[in-house]
Parts: structure tokens; C-alpha cells; sequence
């Protein structure tokens, strides 16, 4: 059957590649911008000041055109090293509260653990772009974030 899309009939297809990254960290949650009482409330046993941990999975996807000679969107191995500089060398085996400056005064949710990827990935990928950032924190608790 024919391909009506536009971009395949000018000879330019576009792909999205995925690489997962595991790694593992504790925190607690914890709002500045809340009182102890409503911290308490809010997080519920999150909120321990113990913390707790989670062996958490990143699954980072990247968009673009596949690069007629190379064949790739982008080459696996220069997304493997951002992801370690990302992902790997801040966030691996760190207290994400207390370990990762960002998260000094950013509730170490999943919602901003995704959008800490984000940022971060945005800014060194060498080509493509960022399409999207998931998270898994556990197998129940899964977060989207693309960069709205
Ligand atoms: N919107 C968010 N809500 C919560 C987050 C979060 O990141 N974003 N995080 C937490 C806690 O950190 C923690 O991850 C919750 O863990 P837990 O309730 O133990 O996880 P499960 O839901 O998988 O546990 P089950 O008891 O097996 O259902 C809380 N809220
Ligand atoms: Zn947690």
C-alpha cells in the first residue's frame, strides 16, 4: 500500500529510540513550603525522616530523523553517556534530598525526578531531541514527562 505520510515521500523518515537506565536512590518527601503537620499529612509515611528507597527505571526516548548514511537517529553510545552524566553520576546510590543540590528545595517526587532528567538530558544531547522521560519509581508508580 501506498505510504501517504509526507515526510516519508520526501525520503525523510523519523524514529524514536528508547534507552532504559536503572538505578537506585532514597529520599523523602518534604515541602519547604509546608508546615510539619501538613508535610505529615500530605506525604504520609513518605514524609519519614528516615527516608526510603527506591530501585527506580528511566526510560529515556529520543526523537528524530533517521540520518541517511548513518542510519540512526542518534548513535546508542553518545545516549548511553549522557545518560551517565545525567542519570548514573548524580542520582546512582545518592540521597536525592540530600546528595543532589537540585533537590534541596524540589520535593523529590517522581513528577521532578523525571523533569530533573529532562532538563539535564535537553542540554547536552548532541542530536535529535528529547522526546520524552518515564519513569518507573516503582512497578505501580509510573511518571510521563515531555518537557511541558
Ligand atoms: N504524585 C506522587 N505521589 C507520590 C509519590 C510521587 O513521587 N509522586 N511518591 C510517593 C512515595 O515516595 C512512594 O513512592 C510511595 O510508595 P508506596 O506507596 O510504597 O508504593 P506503592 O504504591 O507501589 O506501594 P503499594 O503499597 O505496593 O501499593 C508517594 N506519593
Ligand atoms: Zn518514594
Amino acid at each position: 500500500m501506498a505510504n501517504t505520510n509526507a515526510e516519508h515521500q520526501t525520503g525523510e523518515r523519523i524514529a524514536y529510540l528508547t534507552r532504559v537506565q536503572c538505578f537506585s536512590a532514597s529520599h523523602r518527601l518534604h515541602s519547604l513550603g509546608l508546615s510539619d503537620d501538613e508535610n505529615q499529612r500530605i506525604f504520609g509515611k513518605c514524609n519519614n525522616p528516615n527516608g526510603h528507597g527506591h530501585n527506580y527505571r528511566a526510560e529515556v526516548t529520543v526523537r528524530g530523523k533517521i540520518n541517511k548514511v548513518t542510519g540512526m537517529v542518534i548513535n546508542l553510545t553518545d545516549l548511553k553517556e549522557c545518560i551517565e552524566e545525567v542519570i548514573m553520576v548524580p542520582l546512582d546510590h545518592k540521597n536525592l534530598d540530600k546528595d543532589v543540590p537540585y533537590f534541596a528545595n524540589v520535593v523529590s517526587t517522581t513528577e521532578n525526578v523525571a523533569a530533573y532528567i529532562w532538563d539535564g538530558l535537553v542540554k547536552i544531547l548532541p542530536v535529535g531531541e528529547m522526546y520524552e522521560v518515564k519513569i518507573y519509581e516503582t512497578d505501580k508508580n509510573i511518571v510521563v514527562y515531555r518537557g511541558e
